[in-house]
């Protein structure tokens, strides 16, 4: 897959500076408002039982806070944060190590955990269950299992594909919450909040504007905002303007709506070679060079999300707004 300004996933320089830009708290966190009010009643309920809070799954696409939002269950639960991922924990003793090293009400997140292995998950139950879990010890026919007992902790397991999780781990969950796209508003004011943490001037209308293009996700949104300071401090004074920002956009090739080259070859690719479809997604895949996987779980979300393609049982299909948007004749179907 080529690099892609607009890509959810996080860069590895990006990391460490997404800490940074971390909101700490719920009041920071800004948006995805029905999952934030039901998470503070847990919360609270969790609190005056004097018990750990029950174990939550977060879902949704790449880089909509999923991660800030586990840390910040954490901070309001007075514990720490353990982190890890699904293809981080291979053997057991992985997991094993980082379950002894949780203290009373901590939060162990997990990030993908639909791709833990059906070995790991099975450790991961009674750990859920009853803060227990069974490790072996020794080998052949020394070897011998030994229960060791939790502290009560929270989990707290990420995925952008909640339907791959197994039924029985998605079960052991008490909390399921879908994590949405942020509106052009919510995005503005993240811009904002962050350009604030960046010490940089940023017109009203140039927030808006970098909103727009961000594909509903923050993480984006921050990213192009740095893109945008780094013209804004090699073209001009420093400041974030509008007309600034358009040409530093439009430069990068981000169009008003946030698609960009690979989004355009693959809806125009419906359109025009497919007569708008139905077509399957391994022809779209063949057509435009990348993985049907990639094109799944990376471009065709946000297509989706701004109805400009369908999913039909026969196929992806061109919407007659994605006619509109490239000015073209919407064919009699
Ligand atoms: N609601 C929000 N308010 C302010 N900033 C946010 C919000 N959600 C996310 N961000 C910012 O977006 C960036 C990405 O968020 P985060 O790492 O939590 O996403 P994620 O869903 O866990 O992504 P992934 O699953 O790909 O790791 C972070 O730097 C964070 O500062």
């Amino acid at each position: 897959m080529e690099e892609r300004i607009l890509s959810e996933q996080a860069t590895t320089e990006e990391v460490s500076l997404e800490q940074s830009l971390r909101p700490h708290s719920f009041h920071e966190y800004i948006g995805q408002d029905h999952v934030k009010e039901n998470l503070k009643i847990f919360i609270e309920a969790a609190k005056i039982r004097n018990e750990t809070l029950d174990h939550v799954l977060l879902y949704g696409p790449p880089g909509l806070g999923k991660t800030t939002l586990a840390s910040i269950i954490a901070a309001e639960m007075g514990g720490e944060m353990r982190s890890t991922s699904g293809p981080a924990i291979e053997r057991p003793g992985d997991l094993a190590s980082i379950l002894t090293t949780i203290r009373p009400g901590d939060v162990l997140f997990i990030d993908e955990i639909h791709r833990l292995s059906r070995s790991i998950e099975e450790i991961l139950y009674p750990a859920m269950e009853d803060f227990c879990i069974d490790i072996v010890v020794g080998k052949g026919e020394g070897a011998r299992s030994i229960r060791l007992d939790l502290p009560p902790f929270t989990l707290v397991g990420a995925t952008t594909r909640a339907g791959s999780l197994s039924a029985p781990l998605r079960d052991r969950f008490g909390v399921l919450s879908r994590l949405e796209y942020y509106t052009r508003e919510q995005l503005k004011q993240i811009i904002l909040r962050t350009a604030r943490l960046l010490q940089t001037d940023i017109h009203d209308d140039a927030a808006s504007e970098i909103a727009s293009r961000s594909r509903g996700t923050p993480r984006i949104a921050n990213r192009l905002l740095r893109r945008v300071r780094d013209f804004a401090q090699v073209k001009g004074d420093g400041t974030i303007s509008l007309p600034l920002t358009m040409d530093a956009l439009d430069f990068m090739r981000v169009d008003r709506l946030g698609l960009d080259h690979i989004d355009h070859k693959l809806l125009k690719g419906v359109i025009e070679k497919f007569n708008g479809g139905p077509v399957g997604l391994e022809t779209i895949a063949a057509t435009i060079g990348e993985e049907a996987e990639t094109i799944e779980d990376v471009y065709e979300p946000y297509l989706l999300q701004i109805g400009f393609l369908q999913r039909t049982p026969r196929g992806r299909v061109a919407t007659v707004s994605a006619y509109k948007y490239f000015r073209m004749e919407v064919p009699k179907r």
